[in-house]
């Protein structure tokens, strides 16, 4: 049988006119969507803000379309700067989101007691968060917050040196096996930060075999980084097309490791509990909470003047030091005492949250201190000088708090690390009015997005003198004192700020002046060779990489 090759005029014309109407009609709809779109109060008052114009429907996700999460950070950045603006907008498919750099109007944000709520793209932390602290809103967080803020307050944080200065000497000892190689720091430093906070906070010791803490900052640090491409592969954000992909596999034996770790831990805090209470010994809840009660009532302020926080409305010396219980142990006596509702999951979530929190977000700030040490060698030697007037020959003395006190310069090194490399790049809030902001004649329309950044507003140029230069002098009384508030906020600041900055700070020191005691740093890159990545936690794509060798002591 012959086959005829020929068109067939009628069939082909009936096709095109079927191809042409379902064009005009595709057209057609777009119209409509777009000038449905247009009428919409809040892209009205967005219309002003400048911003890369959106396409219909998917706005301007073509933004990051095909790009690397590190050629992301650079391309939004660079963004940033074009528009030379201090407001800048842009459209995730219909959600408006506006990207605030001045810290005045940094300020009506995390300022306020009315924009509290978090953006919704932290829901993504949900199936590992739950509800936790850092995503959950309204009468849960604010009750949430007061129970667990007192827990990290420095007459608890006093009593967990010796933790620190264990696990400090563990690192020490581990990073013998690196000397003279060109090495990637931050393993070594989530390792450590992980058993630190599983010793302090939650009060579990770990053996010596036991190698839970890198399991776990491993597992961490892999869903942050699927966490991190569904932010950006916005389309990847519906459960419905992300269960389908091969992450969600991965996502799921992730959790599975991290929650198992986290029950256990409960578990074991339980049956300690239970044990005391057999005993006779008696729930120290209650009088803690009076104690806290009292506190409250005496405001004061204290050393970490450059962050406005509730942290700073607690005297601490007014709590007894031994009426104080670490945050598990407190949170287990409190779901045992009448009056409150945490169930075993409350508990469960809020674990998570301080082990997700607490751990990345100083293991990378550690990290870049070090990597910053070793490409500045002059602010390196400066550290020592300050070291060696506080330990004198003592060289290999546990480190004491009243010594973090003394650690000035080192203290202005991780202020400065934190400017330039804040941990958290990026602060979504969701807005339920209108904010009209105070640098320029714009208004935020109510139900839409705000993202703060620290990467962006840490480098004002109308803030900081030479902006990009690593200078820890930037934190010297003297160039705060006139400095705008908001302009520096590393841990948030506000109603809604980092409960663990003071845990933070402490464990950077005791770990920093512990390694610099030791080692001397040196790294083969500079400053602009780091490749950084917009991850949820601020990284280095190229690694943390560093060489060490024994400090000669002259
Ligand atoms: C260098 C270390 C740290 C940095 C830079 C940092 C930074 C931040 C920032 C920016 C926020 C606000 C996040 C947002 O609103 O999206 C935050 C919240 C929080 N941080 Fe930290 N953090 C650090 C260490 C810690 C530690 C050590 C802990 C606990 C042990 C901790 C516990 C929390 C918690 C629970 C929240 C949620 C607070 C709330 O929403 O009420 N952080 N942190």
């Amino acid at each position: 049988m012959v086959v005829s090759t020929e068109p067939v005029p009628f069939a082909n014309s009936i096709l095109s006119n079927a191809y042409l109407t379902a064009l005009f009609g595709a057209v057609a709809v777009l119209a409509i969507y777009h000038f449905w779109f247009q009428s919409l109060r809040y892209v009205k008052l967005a219309s002003k803000i400048p911003g890369p114009t959106p396409l219909p429907v998917v706005g301007n996700i073509f933004i990051a379309l095909g790009l690397s999460p590190n050629a992301f950070m650079k391309r939004a950045y660079e963004l940033f700067k074009q528009y030379k603006t201090d407001v800048a907008k842009a459209y995730a498919g219909p959600y408006l989101y506006t990207l605030l750099a001045n810290p005045n109007d940094v300020e009506l944000i995390l300022g306020s007691q009315q924009h509290l709520e978090k953006s919704w793209e932290y829901r993504l932390f949900e199936p590992w968060l739950g509800d936790g602290l850092l995503i959950s809103k309204g009468e849960r967080w604010r009750s949430h917050r007061k129970m667990i803020a007192p827990t990290f307050h420095s007459s608890i944080l006093k009593s967990f040196f010796p933790v620190f200065n264990k696990n400090a000497n563990r690192l020490l000892e581990k990073l013998e096996k690196e000397k003279g190689k060109l090495f990637d720091c931050h393993d070594y430093m989530s390792g450590a930060t992980v058993d630190t906070l599983l010793e302090t906070a939650m009060g579990v010791e770990k053996t010596d075999k036991d190698n839970t803490g890198f399991a776990y900052a491993k597992a961490v640090m892999d869903m942050c980084n699927i966490l991190h491409i569904r932010h950006y592969k916005v389309w990847l954000r519906p459960e419905f097309i992300f269960k389908w992909t091969k992450m969600a596999g991965i996502q799921s034996s992730l959790l599975n490791l991290i929650h198992s770790l986290t029950r256990e831990v409960i578990k074991r805090k339980k049956i300690d509990y239970y044990e005391r209470v057999s005993k006779g010994e008696q729930s120290l809840y209650k009088e803690a909470v009076k104690e806290e009660e009292k506190a409250l009532k005496n405001k004061n302020t204290e050393n970490y003047k450059y962050i406005h926080d509730d942290l700073e409305d607690i005297e601490e010396n007014d709590i007894g030091e031994k009426k104080r219980l670490a945050f598990l142990d407190f949170m287990i006596e409190a779901s045992q005492t009448s009056g409150n509702k945490l169930s075993d999951e409350d508990i469960k979530e809020e674990v998570d949250t301080i082990m997700f929190e607490g751990h990345d977000t100083t293991a990378a700030a550690s990290s870049f201190v070090l990597c910053l040490l070793g490409v500045h060698k002059n602010i390196q030697k400066e550290c020592i000088k300050e070291l060696k007037e506080i330990y004198h020959d003592n060289w290999e003395r546990p480190i004491t708090f009243a010594d973090t006190l003394q650690m000035k310069y080192l203290e202005r090194v991780i202020m400065e690390t934190l400017r330039l490399y804040p941990p958290v790049p990026i602060i979504a809030r969701k807005v339920h009015q209108d904010v009209k902001l105070v640098s320029a004649d714009y208004t935020i329309p109510a139900g839409t997005s705000v993202v703060v950044s620290q990467y962006v507003t840490h480098r004002h140029p109308q803030f900081w003198k030479e902006p990009e230069v690593f200078n820890p002098d930037n934190f010297l009384p003297e160039n705060c004192a006139n400095r705008h508030y908001y302009s520096y906020f590393p841990f948030s600041a506000g109603p809604r700020s980092c409960v663990g900055r003071k845990y933070a700070m402490l464990k950077l020191k005791v770990i920093l002046a512990s390694v610099l005691r030791k080692f001397e740093i040196t790294s083969p890159q500079v400053e602009a060779d780091f490749q950084l990545q917009s991850d949820i936690i601020l990284k280095r794509t190229d690694g943390f990489k560093i060489r060490i060798q024994d400090r000669i002591m002259a």
